[in-house]
């Protein structure tokens, strides 16, 4: 926190919801600068973080459990806007003096809320307007519990049938608490919701935009690393691109980007990214041909997180061998988001079940020589992809489904071998030339193929063929938490497929994955 751009900010305490990182979102693009934290967060990194308000999010426990988690006295302590949702509103209104009961009408989803009580929070917010004037708003719902009774200074703000206190305020203390999600899109006014409260309530007056968030990083750039050199693993994906074109800006001379051909890349990605880069954007680039180091790594491994580990920690040795041949280089820099941060923040707390562990954060080996540059580590995809245009990268670029670094190393189940690697980046290329043939391409978020190491029997030309399969996955996420399933036509699907098994002579059949996330993930691995 050392930026004037960050002089506002709200605090996000997370109970558990599925939906937290949709509220940061939110917050932010309200303009306001926040940031997540676990519940029980220390008081004094909540007091040292010293926000402007503090929005409490939902969560699954209830709160008659024993151990159910409790909102700490240090944020009510700090004489800040509270707002608490859903399970947030629950543990505040029952810490307060209220009561909260299990309902017998459990809500989920659809709700139509009638907004009373004229409180600063919902006035002048709503989707119509009854015959009474009373505002009305259609919400998203999903609780068991709901406040029975108000805590003292406390009034209803909100009410459905089924759920009388569906909303509680107490404007002069700047505390709220609301059943329904403003976070999720199904809550039409929800964005407004929460601009009322970061903007109006909390004072925040919304500097947070892509114009002053990079003149912000190229600030802190410049102070961080002084005149020391750095050196930028860059995938050509979209985060480090970013990064590379943000790096460029702000210092010039002093980085180099590696790109590191690990034998895991897709067909042609080598040679596409060195051009971008180095011969349209003018920055320097290296391209460490790495593949039979990666290979002869991997070589009889099979466990995913094994493999994810080496992957690694191969990355690192090949970064630490390029920068020792540069002179005063002191920096990585590495495209690490902030997604990529919350999701290793189980694996730093213990509090949440490792998936995965994402090779350029949790797979980092303990300890390495240079110091890490990672200056999208704050943001969100869909702020690094709105930075990424403004620094003036080609749209086509910004909206590139992300690849993972491991690449096809956890594309390809179990063992890694390079004949396996190659006739999986043939049966890409297919997917995603045809994907993009028919428009598919954009209307999907992350597309590829995988490559099951079994063998089937298929029947071409009259002859046998015992061959490998192929499957295709195909999601529509917005922040990559969640996932559904893309329901790509039956028509398309059947023309993939042909042309897969007709024109790799390796493959005997094509299969489609329809897993969401949960319960799978969207990798295979
Ligand atoms: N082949 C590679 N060569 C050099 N660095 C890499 C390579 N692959 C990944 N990295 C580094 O690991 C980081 C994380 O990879 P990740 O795939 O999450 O991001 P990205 O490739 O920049 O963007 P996207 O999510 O759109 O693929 C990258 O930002 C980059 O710094
Ligand atoms: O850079 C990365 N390094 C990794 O180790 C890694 N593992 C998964 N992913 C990407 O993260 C998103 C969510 O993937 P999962 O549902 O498979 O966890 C999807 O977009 C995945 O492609 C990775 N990206
Ligand atoms: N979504 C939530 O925060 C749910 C809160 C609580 N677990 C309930 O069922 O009421
Ligand atoms: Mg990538």
């Amino acid at each position: 926190m050392t930026s004037q751009l960050h002089d506002e900010r709200i605090l996000i305490l997370d109970f558990g919801s599925q939906y937290t990182q949709l509220i940061a979102r939110r917050v932010r693009e309200a303009g306001v600068y926040c940031e997540i934290r676990p519940w029980d967060a220390t008081a004094e990194s909540l007091i040292d973080f010293a926000p402007q308000g503090v929005i409490l999010s939902g969560g699954p426990e209830s709160v008659h459990f024993d151990a159910a988690p409790r909102v700490t006295d240090v944020v009510l302590g700090m004489a800040v806007p509270v707002l608490g949702i859903c399970y947030g509103m629950q543990a505040l209104a029952q810490q307060l003096g209220g009561r909260v009961e299990p309902s017998s009408h459990k809500e989920f989803g659809y709700a139509e809320v009638r907004a009373r009580g004229h409180s600063r929070l919902l006035t002048d917010i709503d989707d119509r307007v009854n015959a009474e004037g009373h505002g009305l708003l259609d919400v998203w719902m999903s609780h068991g519990d709901h406040v029975a009774e108000l805590p003292a200074g406390f009034k209803v703000i909100a009410s459905t049938p089924s759920a009388p206190i569906a909303g509680i305020g107490d404007d002069e203390r700047g505390i709220y608490g609301l059943q329904f999600h403003p976070e999720v899109t199904h809550t039409s006014q929800g964005q407004r919701v929460l601009e009322r409260f970061v903007r109006d309530i909390c004072g925040c007056s919304g500097q947070w935009t892509a114009g002053n968030i990079i003149d912000d990083l190229i600030t802190r750039v410049r102070d961080t690393v002084g005149d020391e050199h750095v050196l930028l693993g860059l995938s050509g994906g979209v985060d480090s691109s970013v990064v590379a074109a943000l790096l460029h800006k702000a210092i010039g001379d002093q980085l180099t980007c590696v790109f590191v051909d690990n034998g895991l890349l897709r067909l042609n990605e080598g040679n596409e990214v060195m051009q971008t880069f180095a011969q349209h954007m003018g920055i320097r680039v290296i391209r460490v041909d790495a593949e039979s180091r990666f290979l002869d790594a991997l070589a009889g491994e099979a466990d995913p997180e094994a493999k994810r580990k080496i992957i690694g920690r191969t990355f690192i040795e090949v970064f630490d061998e390029q920068a020792s041949q540069i002179d005063n280089v002191q920096w990585l820099a590495q495209g690490t988001i902030y997604p990529d941060v919350i999701e290793s923040a189980g694996a730093n707390t213990g509090k949440a079940h490792v998936i995965k562990s994402h090779h350029n954060v949790g797979g980092l080996p303990e300890h390495m020589k240079l110091k890490l540059l990672e200056p999208l580590r704050e943001l969100f995809k869909d702020e690094v992809r709105r930075i990424g245009l403004e620094l003036g990268l080609p749209a086509e670029m910004i909206n590139r489904h992300p690849f993972p670094g491991p690449g096809l190393g956890v594309r390809i189940l179990g063992e890694v071998h390079k004949p396996y690697a190659d006739l999986l980046r043939q049966a890409d290329a297919i997917f995603i030339e045809a994907l993009r043939a028919e428009g598919w391409y954009e209307k999907t978020s992350q597309a590829f193929a995988v490559f099951l190491p079994v063998k089937s029997v298929g029947v071409t030309g009259d002859g046998r063929r015992y061959e490998y399969v192929i499957a295709l996955r195909a999601v529509e996420t917005v922040d990559f938490m969640t996932a559904r399933w893309a329901h790509l036509p039956h028509t398309f699907l059947d023309q993939v497929s042909r042309r897969i098994i007709n024109e790799i002579d390796g493959i005997s059949r094509v299969v489609y994955d329809i897993s969401g996330k949960p319960p799978a993930t969207i990798e295979w691995e």
